[in-house]
């Protein structure tokens, strides 16, 4: 079986999110499962394009609206990546050096009809597209409704909703844009009178997966205006749990550690991470570290993180580490935190930086009001830091407060300051038993997150459609 993936994003290509982790790792998995499985995205300027060197398999134009734009397919080269990497060149809307920006409708569209023209003139037709997030969300409507892509509408499609909250709205007056297509069909892309890209591929893919179970059934209540389209597509819609990449996030192994460690040296090396952190940071060793790593959105409960610090810090002796960026007002207040004693920030991305935190943090904070699976409790867990988190979508999926059978992390239920700071005084009184704490942090190092159950239910999914 030959799988293509089609994402935004793909680590260590470009990574903006969780997104980039989960198609960077997923088709290795499903690769050791004897399927083929290969990714294409978008030719952005950064790094790593400009650090390797690709062949050009197919050269063209694509027609976006009244404009012709020439675009190349390029095939990663010498690829150590364990799949085949196709990169969508369009040198005029593309090769940026960001990903998302504010014309996006265009760049996607480009993005997904070069690859639909691509794939109809390619020998190696996919048994499976599988799509990600709304930037591809278009490709089952145009693959089933636009003229041109006829050749292609009896291969079946997946979508995988990483975050029901972006959605790609744009006006019907740029539905010139859309390959043409039967005009009695546009309701397919239309939800609440705005084209919605998400919502035409939950109406139009033949399977669609959330990243996990809980977030299907969440998004039945709340999916941000599309949930009575998810109760009336449930019978084609399941959630699959994500996994992580075993081989990237490992302790052994990791290469941006400053001392790597197994289970058995777990004290030592969170140690020599840990003081490495306290002295780049000005942090007291002495003190249990709680760490913050990712978007600072409202998802992610950031916007309380001001308040929610300075009242732990009041509360308890402990210091506070916070990696990430996002919203420009909780960044000026993360600043202006920075006199405050025992807290430090670095409002930015820093890849490197988040895998010592990962190893020196005693626990990672995720207060999130959504969280479609999260990625940060199971790199936590494998690095042996204990998860505090609010107990929704994948969150609730992947940790069991200590307080129940089998429990190892700290679970609160719902996002205010009081239920947070609650939660890092507790996480705060069970790091004063060293014992316990420690033996914990050899449980949870233990818990098996890697993708190979997960990789094998995505194929049973395929396998269901091509029946
Ligand atoms: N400033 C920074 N510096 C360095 N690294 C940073 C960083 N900010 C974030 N990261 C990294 O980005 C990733 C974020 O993963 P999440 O699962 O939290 O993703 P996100 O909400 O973007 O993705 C969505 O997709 C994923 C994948 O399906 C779901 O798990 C998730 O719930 C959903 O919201 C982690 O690898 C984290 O370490």
């Amino acid at each position: 079986m030959n799988i293509l993936h089609i994402s935004a994003e793909c680590y260590p290509i470009a990574k903006v999110g969780g997104l980039a982790d989960v198609v960077g790792a997923l088709p290795k998995y499903q690769r050791e499962l004897n399927v083929t499985s290969n990714v294409v995205m978008p030719f952005y300027n950064n790094k790593f394009t400009q650090n390797n060197s690709f062949d050009i398999v197919h050269e063209d134009q694509l027609i976006l609206g009244y404009d012709t734009l020439s675009f190349k397919i390029l095939k990663l080269t010498n690829s150590n990546l364990e799949f085949d990497l196709y990169c969508v060149d369009i040198p005029e809307l593309i090769y940026k050096e960001y990903v998302y920006s504010a014309d996006d409708t265009e760049r996607f569209l480009a993005f997904q009809i070069a690859t639909l023209d691509w794939i109809s003139s390619w020998q190696e037709n996919p048994d499976i597209i599988h799509i990600h997030d709304h930037h591809t969300g278009l490709i089952p409507f145009m693959m089933t409704q636009s003229y041109k892509y006829k050749s292609l509408r009896f291969i079946p499609t997946i979508l995988t909703i990483h975050n029901a909250q972006y959605q790609g709205w744009f006006s019907h007056r740029k539905v010139y844009l859309i390959p043409e297509f039967n005009f009695k069909d546009v309701g397919l892309l239309d939800w609440n009178s705005i084209i919605n890209p998400l919502a035409a591929a939950i109406k139009c893919a033949w399977a669609v997966t959330t990243v996990s179970p809980s977030y299907m059934n969440e998004l039945k209540l709340s999916a941000n205006g599309l949930e009575n389209l998810l109760n009336q597509e449930s019978d084609k819609c399941i959630g699959i749990l994500n996994g992580i990449d075993w081989n990237v996030w490992n302790t052994e192994t990791d290469d941006y550690l400053i001392k790597n460690y197994t289970k058995s040296t777990v004290v030592s090396g969170k140690k020599a991470n840990k003081e490495w952190l306290c002295n780049e940071f000005k942090l007291d060793i002495d003190k249990p570290l709680f760490a913050f790593i990712g978007r600072l959105v409202g998802e992610k409960g950031s916007d309380l993180f001001p308040e929610i610090f300075k009242k732990a810090l009041a509360e308890n002796d402990i210091s506070i580490l916070l990696l990430g960026s996002g919203n420009k007002e909780t960044e000026k207040q993360l600043t202006a935190l920075l006199d405050t004693e025992n807290y430090n920030a670095y409002i930015g991305y820093d890849e490197k930086l988040s895998h010592i935190i990962y190893a020196g943090a005693d626990f990672i904070l995720m207060p999130s009001r959504v969280e479609p699976c999260g990625l940060n409790q199971m790199y936590s867990l494998r690095y042996g830091t204990m998860p505090i988190v609010n107990a929704i979508g994948g969150l609730k999926d992947t940790i069991i407060d200590l307080e129940q059978e089998d429990g190892f992390g700290i679970r609160h239920y719902g996002v205010t300051i009081t239920n947070v700071t609650t939660a890092i005084s507790r996480a705060n009184s069970f790091y004063q038993n060293k014992k316990e704490f420690v033996k914990n942090s050899k449980k949870i190092m233990a818990i098996d997150h890697s993708w190979n159950n997960s990789a094998q239910e995505y194929i049973n999914l395929y396998k269901s459609l091509k029946k």
